[in-house]
């Protein structure tokens, strides 16, 4: 008998990363993907939405996309990161408006959808977040069971004992949401959380890039197209001659763990101040002398090393596939 397929939901905001990742796992015939839920960050969840919606196109799957909050648990306008991914979330390509009218975004709300999918498959859902952790604090706040029957959370976000990518405190997702992530991250859910401290150890430069595009990939022409402005602005921003694989490396830790090691503790999320957005892992070196803010919380697991190696291997092997 074929092993049972992973049941993931892929909470996103793509964005030219999530676009990677996104069609890797549409690529992953060990996955059975149940749908996605959108979200702020690299575009405003409208557009994320809009985007999922094509990305479904493109691979030709009929799944739900579930709309999610526009704003962070604390209100307010939502930086987005336009400067990254272009005003259209694809590098100014401009694709989106090939997106069929048939394809709709589901009557549910995206926590709702969230909600549903894990009630209806306790312990068997794989959420896989790959934008700021909205979504699911509020489907946390909502239904006390929801944590508790979630598979695993999977999230590409935060900066441990490294740099971020806003401030130098804080990691873009995290930054988007602190109050959410932190509440998300203490709830007591069955989480790895993938940093930028790997991702930006994984690397595609110009050469990889030609090697998809001249691939037999369905998807080549769109993905060298759309690289071209991610490509641009980590030349200006980071002097790199390349793309850093944030959202292709959390999912190939969906495809295949032992591609990563972890260390396992508390991680609490500054929500205020200086170094807003800042994640801090209590490594567990210590036998604390009366409270602080991370004892008595439950513990997560915090990508440590990563086979860099054998990651960029399975990204372009999946998105090479024909
Ligand atoms: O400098 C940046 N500012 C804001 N967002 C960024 C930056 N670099 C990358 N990302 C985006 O944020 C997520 C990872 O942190 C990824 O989706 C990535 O594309």
């Amino acid at each position: 008998m074929a092993p049972a397929r992973k049941k993931v939901i892929i909470d996103t905001d793509p964005g030219i990363d999530d676009a990677m990742a996104i069609l890797m796992a549409f690529n992953s015939p060990e996955l059975e993907i149940i749908g996605m839920t959108t979200i702020f960050g690299n575009v405003s969840t409208p557009l994320a939405t809009t985007n999922a919606l094509y990305l479904c196109e493109l691979g030709g799957l009929h799944i739900p996309v579930a709309e999610g909050s526009s704003e962070p648990l604390k209100g307010g306008v939502p930086r987005i990161a336009d400067f990254v991914h272009g005003a259209d979330g694809f590098g100014n390509i401009n694709v989106v408006s090939t997106v069929k009218k048939s394809s709709q975004k589901s009557e549910q709300a995206a926590c709702d959808f969230l909600i549903q999918k894990v009630a209806d498959n306790p312990g068997e859902i794989t959420i896989v977040a790959l934008g700021p952790l909205t979504n699911v604090a509020l489907a946390i706040q909502k239904d006390p069971s929801f944590g508790s029957n979630i598979d695993e959370l999977i999230v590409l976000g935060g900066a441990f004992f490294a740099s971020g990518n806003v401030t130098p405190a804080a990691e873009a997702n995290i930054f988007g949401d602190p109050e959410a992530a932190d509440l998300v991250f203490t709830a007591g859910i069955n989480t790895q959380v993938i940093g930028i401290n790997l991702t930006t150890q994984v690397i595609l430069n110009e050469e990889d890039l030609l090697e998809i595009k001249n691939s037999n990939s369905k998807h080549g022409d769109y993905l060298y197209d759309m690289t071209r402005f991610y490509r641009s602005w980590h030349l200006s921003s980071d002097g790199l001659d390349g793309i850093f694989l944030h959202d292709p490396t959390c999912m190939a830790a969906v495809l295949n763990s032992s591609l990563f090691t972890y260390r396992t503790g508390v991680v609490r999320v500054e929500t205020q101040g200086l170094c807003t957005g800042l994640t801090v892992l209590d490594m567990g070196l210590k036998e604390w002398v009366g409270d602080n803010p991370w004892v008595r919380k439950p513990a997560i697991k915090v990508g440590w090393t990563v086979n860099t190696t054998e990651v960029k291997k399975l990204v372009k092997d999946l998105l090479m596939r024909p």
